[in-house]
């Protein structure tokens, strides 16, 4: 398709540049039970309340000691049995130690832990110890891993299964988190009909919602689902509308390149604006951003691969802005071909593709046979994305290429 080389495309860094400053975090709050925060994203900074551990603790089931003791008495006398969970009566005094328990509270005195496999019970009652003995091991000291007033997660953090653990370990059972982005999605074409119902010359099934409904779901999103809505330009206006009354971005599927039946942009410049069209990738090249009434707006090309990868590169970074998310960029690495690749120099292009690790520990990777933006296949199969600059042509095999690991979200 030559017009998919055409000039004067936007890159997708400055697209991305100009679409992110234009949004700002929507800034609501809510406060949730730690066990729903799975997920969402921390609205403040959370700072420890209390030195964790708590106090100085054994890593070991065995004896607390006093390490001086060791040269000066062979036998120490076992002055109490520590478990964790008791709280500790007795210090350790010189020629004593304490029988102790992994978690269980470090008494006063004592400066080490030896493990049980290195100690002898005597028939008197008193142990020794067989191996050398290091001061200050085993030990578990209060605030060593986090000290109160510590930031333990910043605001921006999608909370993942560790982080509720650490903040359930602070004590926390409730967290302030940004309230969840409301995202209106339809797909827009005459051929289109839902799973279920029959399919007539014509037509094809709808798949382009489920897939953004899915992954809308795992970004923790409020789905309000439009369905199908035809070629039509009054048709579009109505769900336009309706949309932008309950949704902080509307995204539509379709209809934003130059056909006769594509009317994103006509409608988009009737209600709002269009801040932008063609980007130079592919697949993905018609885009469309812009503004209606009171939401933001992402029309993406309805090839069903052209689709998800747009909503992968463009939409997810404008849902974290106005979530208030903040993350790393995504990790890119360095994979070596299993076999030639076919390209022609143009657009900043995503290739699906497979990653896997060889036996000598070098990534592979081999992109699949096929890779028109209408076989939604190939994202099922792939697990990675090679990355082909606009400047680079055909590649042999064992040449390398910059690839990008599907995330959790597309995996
Ligand atoms: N003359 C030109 N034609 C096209 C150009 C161009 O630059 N000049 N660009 C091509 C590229 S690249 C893409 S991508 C598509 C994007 O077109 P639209 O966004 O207008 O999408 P549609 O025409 O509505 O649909 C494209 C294709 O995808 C199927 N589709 C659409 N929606 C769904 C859905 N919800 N579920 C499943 N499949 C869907 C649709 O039936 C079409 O086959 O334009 C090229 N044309
Ligand atoms: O190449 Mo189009 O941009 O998405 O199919």
């Amino acid at each position: 398709m030559a017009s998919c080389d055409a000039p004067g495309l936007q890159t997708l860094d400055e697209a991305l540049e100009q679409i992110l400053s234009q949004l700002s975090p929507l800034h609501e709050q809510e406060w949730i039970p730690l066990s729903q925060a799975d997920g969402r994203v921390l609205a403040a900074d959370v700072q420890s309340c209390l030195d964790l551990p708590p106090a100085d603790n054994s890593a070991m089931d065995g004896y607390a000691v006093r390490v001086e003791d060791l040269t000066e008495f062979d036998w120490l006398t076992i002055n109490q049995r520590i478990l964790a969970g008791d709280a500790i009566t007795q210090p350790i005094l010189p020629g004593e130690c304490a029988r102790i328990m992994t978690g269980a509270m470090v008494p006063e005195g004592a400066d080490t832990v030896i493990m049980q496999e290195d100690a002898e019970l005597g028939d008197n009652g008193k142990v020794r110890f067989l191996a050398a003995v290091k001061p200050a091991v085993n030990i578990r000291h209060r605030g060593e891993e986090i000290a109160s007033g510590d930031t333990v997660l910043s605001a921006g953090r999608r909370l993942r299964a560790a982080d509720i653990g650490l903040l359930a370990s602070l004590g926390i059972d409730r967290v302030a988190v940004c309230c969840r982005v409301r995202v209106a999605i339809m797909a827009t074409g005459n051929e289109l009909v839902a799973p279920g119902q029959a399919l007539q010359a014509g037509q094809i099934y709808e798949s382009n919602s489920q897939v953004l409904a899915a992954l809308l779901v795992r970004l923790g999103c409020t789905v309000i689902h439009f369905g199908i809505v035809p070629d039509d330009p009054q048709a579009l206006r109505l769900a336009y509308q309706n949309a932008d009354n309950q949704a902080d971005l509307v995204i539509a599927s379709g209809g934003v390149s130059v056909g006769e039946a594509d009317f994103s942009k006509q409608v988009l410049d009737e209600l709002g604006q269009v801040g932008l069209w063609k980007l130079a990738i592919k697949p993905g090249k018609p885009f469309a951003f812009g503004r209606l009434a009171n939401s933001w707006f992402a029309g993406l090309p309805g090839n069903p691969v052209s689709t998800m990868i747009t909503f992968d590169q463009l939409v997810v970074p404008m849902l974290k802005k106005l979530a208030g998310e903040k993350t790393p960029p995504r990790l890119k690495m360095r994979a070596r071909l299993t076999c030639g690749l076919r390209r022609r120099p143009g657009r900043l292009e995503f290739q699906r593709a497979v990653v896997s690790t060889t036996a000598d520990g070098i990534l592979a990777v081999t992109p699949l046979a096929r890779q028109g933006s209408a076989l939604l296949s190939t994202m099922a199969e792939a697990n990675a994305y090679i990355l082909l600059d606009g400047d680079t042509a055909s590649l042999e095999e064992g040449k390398y290429v910059q690839v990008e690991l599907f995330d959790g979200l597309l995996s």
